[in-house]
């Protein structure tokens, strides 16, 4: 089948040849030359010491990019070489040969870093709307095929390592070209490409780790796998498509996993970290989003601590941050968390709780690495060490879908009058009570689901002192309600699943804790404490 694979920029090998720069006419003779000489002499036995002398001279001449186009002549020169002899093993002359062709790449090594580094592709695919040429599939099967059987051979044979890095970089190259649409069909065309090797699944480990190896390849991992989510989660796949797909996203997992877990350092941000991060922390925040640096400011001042995560194979990245404040009191409210001016928070009552009151993974790519627990974890540690009168640990959370959750049952409720929500939305004294204080209609005063789905209709109920009272127990038994449903083991509320799952127990439930427009329409303005009481003391 001729499928396109839109949005592509020109042939890799093109592209090399132009990036060989300066190379010129007289490089293009010498590369002619040389690459003659290479692919010649190996088969000989009777190879002289002056051919592998020139051999090495002719390579270190060259420009790196016109050595790097050499790299698989000096690559097989290198592997035939050693492999030339006899009873009495390689000739002499056969293993220096072998020697200078490794030598001359060898020496390659750091340029082929650089030449391949795929952080550059990283930028184009931001960057690069303009449709260009496109690819058949058959070139993109073909390409996978070599780069996959390259590297599944490069691991038992280092000769080839370079020539397997560079088709990895022509795949990363290849990855982002692709217009969003055919990602799925690359996916699937990675997972059946078979390398020559029909025998081996899931051969193409091998060259996600490659790519793991060039510069910037990690990065570019945790793009893919994000990308691989985003579309699992739009539940548009073919039905056949979905375990394969998913099989690559757990290797691309574990994968990333070799580069993260026992490799991160925990980091405490300050107004010192460097603005490039501290503008990435305020751009990841996913929780309670920052209107500019005094906000910032404020949660890394006094009593706040801004921690994050870093690995040296994905530098400058906050991989997840957590916020914290540490506090007399448990937190009950947001607004008085942000509110506190930063050079005015030292208290001369030193701090028994901290309260965590954000946490954000920068990349999707990165979920289920296990990323937030480890770093509560370690956050705790940090705090127990240098403040010892913290005996608490807890948060201070959204309840992200509650509004949604209650509309959805008020209405169900409302169309079937014995449906059993009635019983839970609201107890005859509530009903009484806010019936006293609400003109109704006699429609809207039918069923207790009807009478609440009425009042919360508009937000006007939470300026009024008297209906704000006395919804605040229903309320705050239905948020209880809601916190503790589950799907199959896990919380169907995804903060609660995450600190249930990480150990933490369902606390206070917080009565206009986020009055903000985003409070609001997540959670009415309730919060909730989940208490890390494993941690804790005196519990
Ligand atoms: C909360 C996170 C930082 C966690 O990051 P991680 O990299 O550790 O996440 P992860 O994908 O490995 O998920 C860890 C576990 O959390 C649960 N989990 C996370 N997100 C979920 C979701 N949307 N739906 C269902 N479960 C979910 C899963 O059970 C999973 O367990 P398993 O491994 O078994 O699958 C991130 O999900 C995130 O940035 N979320 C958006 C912002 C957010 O809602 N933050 C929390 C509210 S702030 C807050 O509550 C205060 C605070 O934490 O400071």
């Amino acid at each position: 089948m001729l499928r396109s694979f839109g949005r592509i920029v020109p042939p890799l090998t093109r592209q090399m040849t132009r990036s060989a720069g300066g190379a010129g006419a007289g490089s293009d003779m010498a590369i002619e030359r040389s690459s003659s000489l290479l692919m010649q002499q190996p088969a000989s036995v009777s190879v002289s010491g002056g051919a592998s002398a020139r051999v090495a001279c002719v390579a270190r001449a060259l420009s790196s990019g016109a050595r790097m186009s050499l790299a698989p002549a000096l690559t097989a020169a290198a592997s035939s070489a050693s492999a030339i002899g006899g009873v009495n093993g390689p000739s002499a002359a056969a293993t220096s040969l072998a020697a200078a062709s490794a030598a001359a790449l060898g020496g390659l090594d750091d340029e082929i870093a650089l030449e391949f580094d795929v952080s550059e592709l990283r930028a184009r695919r931001r960057l690069s709307t303009a449709p260009v040429e496109v690819f058949t599939e058959s070139h993109v099967v073909s390409l996978l095929d070599g780069a996959l059987a390259t590297a599944c051979r490069a691991e038992s044979d280092p000769a080839l390592k370079q020539e397997a890095r560079r088709l990895a970089f022509q795949v990363c190259e290849l990855y982002c070209s692709l217009a969003e649409s055919y990602r799925e069909h690359f996916y699937l065309d990675l997972i059946r490409a078979k390398g020559g090797n029909d025998t081996q699944k899931f051969a193409y480990k091998s060259l996600l780790k490659t790519i793991l190896e060039l510069p910037g390849g990690p990065r570019l991992l945790v793009d893919m796998r994000g990308d691989l989510l985003s579309l699992v989660h739009q539940n548009q796949l073919d039905a056949a498509s979905v375990e394969p797909i998913d099989q690559l996203g757990v290797d691309l997992r574990n994968i990333l996993k070799t580069i993260i877990v026992g490799h991160t350092h925990l980091t405490r941000l300050s107004w010192n970290t460097s603005a490039a991060i501290l503008e990435k922390v305020m751009g990841y925040e996913a929780v309670h989003p920052m209107n500019g640096w005094n906000d910032l400011k404020r949660r890394i001042g006094r009593n706040r601590i801004c921690f994050s995560y870093f690995v040296p194979l994905l530098p400058g990245e906050p991989l997840i941050v957590l916020h914290t404040a540490l506090m007399t009191h448990r937190a009950d409210n947001i607004h008085k968390i942000f509110e506190e001016p930063h050079d005015s928070l030292a208290s001369p009552i030193p701090p028994t709780w901290a309260i965590f009151f954000s946490s954000s993974a920068s990349h999707k790519g990165l979920s289920g690495v296990g990323l937030g627990h480890d770093l509560i974890m370690e956050a705790v540690a940090y705090i127990k060490k240098r403040h010892p009168t913290v005996k608490n640990f807890a948060t201070l959370s959204p309840i992200p879908r509650f509004r949604m959750w209650l509309t959805a049952n008020l209405a169900a409720a409302v169309a079937d009058p014995a449906h059993p929500f009635n019983d839970l939305a609201l107890t005859k004294a509530e009903l009484s009570v806010v019936r006293r204080l609400e003109s109704l209609s006699a429609k809207e005063y039918s069923t207790p689901a009807a009478t609440l789905q009425t009042i919360l209709g508009n937000d006007d109920w939470s300026k009024s002192h008297r209906i704000s009272e006395a919804l605040r127990a229903p309320m705050l038994r239905l948020a209880s309600h809601y916190v503790n449903l589950k799907v199959g083991k896990s919380s169907y509320d995804p903060v609660a699943a995450f600190h249930i799952g990480n150990g933490a127990t369902a606390g206070d439930i917080n009565w206009m804790a986020n009055a903000s427009p985003r409070g609001m329409a997540e959670s009415y303005g309730l919060m909730i404490n989940y208490r890390y009481l494993s941690v804790s003391e005196g519990n």
